[in-house]
């Protein structure tokens, strides 16, 4: 994009910058659909090109146009790398060329995917950092049929700009259901039993259980699926109660469950069963100390990940008795080796995974999943996403014409300083009448970043990786909001972009304070430009923008109007600004084609003119 300035004299601060062009930019202007908004959607494409075809708003999402190929009007390609219910695949298969390739090794995955536009996995899938690089910016989603996103690498698949989504509810019940079956299994020793009497014996004193009636539980992790399997034990007449440090005390308390701290709850129980993520922090959680502070004898079961135990410490209590009996469905490393001591113990049973394999729950959660899939690849935000602000489509049908404007103000802003690299330190005011809580500003706030950082970098800026994209590059973007008395019909007034400890290349967008200072508002659903630096305008923005500050007299507009016109570029916008008659005024001018060299040089030499500046937008 060639973005030209043009100084004459006067105003210090700018002046050096004449001579600086922001050749350089490239403009990325993507289009993704915002399809709640949009109302009209092309069926077919998911090109990340401007599509005309549709609607557009602005992308939110993955903005890789340069990087993506597919092509304008083609399918995305789905890659399902783990068994997927029939239903899911079939609303995949509606938009895009889905390949079910199971078992990959990681090298086969890595080179699949630099063809791939989404990922859909289950727990067997490690999708690395290498998956992502192999992925060339091309991978917008990763799909995890599933709740657990713990073979992910969300650093990754946010430094990418890649957006992952999992299906955190329909498999909820399976997997309380199956920490239920586990629970009385154990307890009755059914597995061991079982394998006893197909192996030709008849041991009815060895495996004497022991009753769940009147036990205490302790969940740990008191979530989805914590509280149902919470609610099904205090139907086997259990004593439940549940140490979750995030759980809101309502919750537990609408199932009769008392919320315990973690000593508390591991000292108390009889059986503990497991239901909490696993994390940096979670890792490993049940270990020696933890082991030899449970009550002896106590019984463990855990549905959620095998490495939120210490296997090698779990074997120890087993042996000790510390630990009378463990159920497990995840492990460490999955599966597990043929010669795991854990496996092999006699008072283990255990379930390759299984907590989520029921028809009901697969069926669910391929819908759940690809319906996710299929909506980010439409620029969708979804309300599953791990790696991004969850944006309720009514909330973002009703920003829609604000994330375009924050995206303009913020690409508009950044041309105007000089040179553009050394930004450090953005303020964005929000003018709302809407109280503090009823805004959700993190889309804007990404559009601003996105609308800063693409036109003077290479990366590619979505909502998945804005923040971190302005934290690696130096730019510390605050936000202030100012409540003001309009109307709370409308969730925003006018946003402002203040960049400070810069020059600007047009000294009038800076006000008195040295910050350079724009502002726009959402005027018939349409994004204008309403103040530079201390000038108020009004101006489409739309197409290409010039800026000019003169002298106010009379004939201006047409002088300029007349140059553009004698190069064929056609005016669609125009508004004047100004101190005072006959002093200093801003003209806006909204240019649909690009005007070339020689128009600039001759608007330039308007004698009236004192500075102006094209931008792109
Ligand atoms: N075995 C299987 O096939 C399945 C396993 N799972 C696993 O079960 C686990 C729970 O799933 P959901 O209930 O759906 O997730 P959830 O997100 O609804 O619940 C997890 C709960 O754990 C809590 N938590 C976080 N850190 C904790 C800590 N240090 N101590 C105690 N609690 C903590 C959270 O506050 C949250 O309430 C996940 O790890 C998931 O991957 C889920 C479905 C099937
Ligand atoms: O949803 C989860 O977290 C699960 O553990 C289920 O895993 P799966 O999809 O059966 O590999």
């Amino acid at each position: 994009m060639a973005s030209s300035t043009y100084t004459k004299a006067v105003f210090p601060s700018s002046t050096r910058s004449a001579s600086t062009s922001l050749a350089s930019l490239t403009t990325k202007n993507p289009f993704l659909r915002v399809s709640s908004l949009s109302g009209s959607r092309c069926a077919s494409c998911y090109c990340q090109r401007a599509c005309a075809s549709v609607v557009n708003v602005t992308s939110v999402l993955k903005t890789a146009d340069s990087k993506s190929s597919s092509a304008h009007g083609s399918k995305p390609t789905i890659l399902v790398s783990e068994k997927l219910g029939e239903a899911g695949l079939q609303l995949l298969r509606e938009v895009g060329e889905v390949e079910c390739a199971y078992d990959l090794s990681p090298e086969q995955l890595c080179n699949k995917i630099s063809s791939c536009d989404a990922l859909i996995v289950r727990s067997a899938t490690k999708v690395t950092r290498q998956v992502f690089e192999a992925s060339k910016g091309r991978l917008k989603v990763v799909g995890r049929a599933g709740v657990g996103i713990d073979n992910v690498d969300l650093q990754a698949a946010t430094e990418y700009g890649c957006l992952v989504v999992n299906a955190p509810t329909a498999n909820t019940i399976a997997a309380a259901e199956h920490g239920i079956a586990l629970l009385a299994a154990m307890a009755r020793n059914v597995a061991q039993a079982d394998a006893s009497i197909k192996a030709g014996k008849w041991q009815r004193n060895k495996y004497v259980g022991v009753s769940m009636v009147g036990k205490t539980l302790a969940v740990m992790g008191f979530g989805k699926v914590g509280s149902e399997v919470a609610r099904r034990a205090k139907g086997l007449g259990m004593n439940v109660i549940a140490h979750d440090p995030y759980a809101p005390a309502d919750r537990a308390r609408a199932v009769g469950v008392e919320l315990v701290s973690f000593e508390k709850a591991i000292a108390a129980a009889d059986f503990i069963s497991l239901h909490m993520p696993l994390t940096a922090t979670t890792k490993k959680i049940f270990n020696d100390a933890t082991f030899a502070k449970m009550k002896k004898g106590v019984r463990i079961i855990n549905v959620a990940r095998g490495g939120v135990i210490d296997e090698d410490a779990l074997v120890k209590a087993l042996d000790a008795g510390t630990v009378a009996q463990a159920a497990l469905d995840v492990f460490a490393e999955e599966p597990p080796p043929k010669d795991s001591k854990l496996v092999k113990h006699e008072n283990v049973t255990v379930t390759p995974h299984l907590g989520a394999s029921t028809k009901e729950a697969q069926e669910g959660v391929a819908i759940e999943i690809a319906e996710a899939v299929v909506g980010a690849l439409r620029g969708e935000l979804s309300a599953t996403a791990v790696n991004a602000p969850m944006v309720a489509p009514e909330v973002l049908s009703e920003l829609a014409p604000y994330v375009l404007l924050a995206e303009k103000l913020g690409r508009l802003a950044v041309q105007l300083v000089s040179g553009g690299k050394g930004i450090k330190a953005v303020k964005v005011v929000y003018r709302s009448a809407r109280g503090h809580d009823d805004l959700d500003t993190r889309l804007l706030r990404a559009m601003i970043t996105k609308g800063i950082i693409e036109p003077i970098s290479n990366s590619i800026v979505n909502i998945v990786n804005a923040d971190f994209t302005a934290k690696e590059k130096g730019l510390r973007i605050s936000e202030e909001r100012i409540v003001v008395d309009s109307s709370p019909e409308l969730p925003l007034d006018s946003i402002q972009v203040q960049i400070s400890n810069v020059e600007s290349k047009f000294a009038s967008a800076v006000k008195v304070n040295g910050e350079i200072s724009i502002e726009g508002k959402v005027k018939d659903g349409m994004p204008h430009l309403t103040c530079v630096g201390s000038f108020g305008v009004d101006v489409s923005l739309e197409g290409n923008l010039i800026l000019c500050r003169q002298i106010d007299q009379p004939g201006m507009i047409g002088r300029v109007g007349n140059i553009l016109a004698d190069h064929n570029v056609n005016v669609s916008f125009m508004s004047v600004g100004r101190t005072s008659r006959g002093k200093m005024a801003i003209m806006a001018i909204g240019v649909d084609e690009e005007p070339n060299k020689v128009a600039l040089e001759n608007i330039g030499s308007v004698s009236a003119i004192e500075e102006f500046v094209f931008l792109k937008l």
